[in-house]
């Protein structure tokens, strides 16, 4: 196989410019770093754009990039030491990382010099080698006598475990594999579970809100965004504005929304109006991912008692509390008592209190008018009734649910799903469906042969 990574190295010459001498201090990381990038090609892309270096470093600064990756490797990313040492004279309060194909202790004396605060060291290039570790080891214990941090970048398990031998203070795991430039989106969340007690740094294929959303809920300490943000400088806040939401937005139930939907693609079900133990046990032993009780005016209603008596006995699957407003302060309480996992709003209710408590939640909309939809990070559709807020069996029109696959990062909806029409509903790919009454005996009682039909029915599809 070509082996790219090689050619690099192979046609690396060390710049002449660089100065003997460090003029200002090495600084720090902070704790989460927002790391954008200076890149004038790569090997993927060829040439990506025609900018000014100082003019897009300004741009990051404003929107509240803390890091800025320069990339200085000449032959393949267009890049040169002096790029470095122009930006980190302009900015010298702000970290600067110095991103290259460095092996050699001259390469990380040079790193020191021109100013980096940070320097990359790319496992991939230390691993095949023999004494590979030692001499990692030896870049690594250097840099930081230097006082520099060294981002340690890994692309697989195997590397991984490779370099926690190095006691790294800060990984990078790429999305991008450097030999077939392709990003796996999953690979850095999947590795990062190995990750105990090291801040993690996701590099690479980071392109929107959603993106770096799903890397803030996940917890990492950090993104690293290069060819997106330069190739659409729209970006630069949308990507940063998402990371910092999905940081305060850790909680259990979008870890698992994110886990399935977004990593895994799987369809996720709700079957909500549960009003007993017996019947909630046996719609999670035939496949329902979450289990709905409602807190509001239904003939499906529960009270804090129920809760008490069954939400406890729920272990592997999301409880969601459905409620209005009325029933806010319940909801809280229930969340603290660790009684449910989110709640489902509907109608007017005080999003501020819920965002201030940090309370998971997400809004049901029922959905009369296309103007309706707009895109959110998950907002559950429902069919329009005038009297009630769910449970009516009323569905969703064709057209509706075009528009909201259209509009909407997830397609997430309800209404009148049973067990007969739910292959039509699959064949827009649903990231999550919910449904009630068509499952029922009776209001808030289920029917065993229904929920069984309708299971195999999604397991059918499924294969
Ligand atoms: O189901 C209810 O009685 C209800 C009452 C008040 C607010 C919400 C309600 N249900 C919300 C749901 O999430 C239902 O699962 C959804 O409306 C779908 O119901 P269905 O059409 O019966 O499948």
């Amino acid at each position: 196989m070509y082996d790219i990574l090689k050619e690099i190295i192979d046609k690396r010459q060390i710049e002449n410019v660089y100065p003997q001498k460090r003029t200002v201090p090495v600084l720090k990381p902070k704790n989460n770093l927002v790391i954008m990038e200076i890149k004038k090609s790569s090997p993927s892309k060829g040439k990506i754009k025609n900018f000014n270096i100082l003019e897009q470093t300004n741009l990051y600064i404003e929107n509240g990039v803390n890091c800025i990756s320069v990339l200085t490797e000449k032959n393949f990313f267009g890049g040169s030491l002096n790029d470095l040492i122009k930006i980190k004279n302009k900015y010298p309060n702000i970290l600067v990382l110095r991103k290259d194909f460095l092996t050699s202790k001259k390469d990380i004396e040079i790193s020191y010099n021109v100013g980096a605060d940070i320097i990359l060291l790319i496992t991939s290039l230390f691993i095949k080698e023999k004494n590979g570790l030692k001499k990692m080891k030896e870049l690594k214990d250097y840099a930081e006598k230097l006082g520099m941090t060294c981002l340690i970048e890994i692309h697989s398990k195997k590397e991984l475990n490779f370099a926690l031998k190095l006691e790294p203070k800060l990984l990078g795991i790429n999305s991008r594999d450097l030999n077939t430039f392709k990003i796996k989106k999953e690979l850095p969340f999947e590795l990062k579970k190995y990750i105990k007690k090291i801040k993690v740094i996701y590099e690479s294929g980071i392109n929107n809100y959603l993106d770096s959303f799903s890397i803030g809920v996940f917890g990492f300490n950090g993104i690293l965004c290069g060819t997106s943000v330069i190739e659409n400088k729209k970006r630069i806040p949308e990507i940063i504005k998402g990371f910092n939401d999905g940081k305060n937005n850790q909680n259990k139930f979008y870890k698992y929304m994110f886990n399935k939907i977004y990593l895994k693609k799987e369809l996720v079900v709700k079957v909500c109006g549960l009003t007993n133990l017996k019947d909630t046990e046996f719609v999670i032993k035939k496949g329902a991912n979450i289990v709905g009780f409602i807190m509001a005016k239904s003939l499906r209603q529960v009270n804090y008692e129920f809760l008490k008596n069954t939400a406890l006995k729920i272990k592997n699957n999301m409880r969601a509390l459905v409620i209005t407003k009325e029933y806010l302060d319940q909801a809280i309480k229930a969340y603290n008592e660790n009684l449910i996992d989110v709640v489902q709003v509907h109608g007017e209710f005080n999003e501020n209190k819920l965002k201030k408590i940090k309370i998971p939640y997400y809004k049901a909309v029922n959905l009369k008018d296309k103007l309706q939809i707009k895109k959110s990070i998950f907002t559950l559709y429902d069919a329009f009734s005038e009297n009630t807020y769910g449970g009516t069996g009323k569905t969703l029109s064709n057209e509706l649910i075009k528009a909201i696959k259209e509009k909407e990062s997830f397609l997430a909806i309800a209404g009148g799903i049973n067990e007969k029409n739910i292959q039509k509903i699959l064949k827009y790919t649903p990231n999550m469906i919910d449904l009630s009454s068509g499952l029922e005996k009776v209001p808030g009682k289920k029917d065993k042969e229904k929920v069984e039909k309708f299971f195999y029915e999604v397991k059918k599809w499924k294969k």
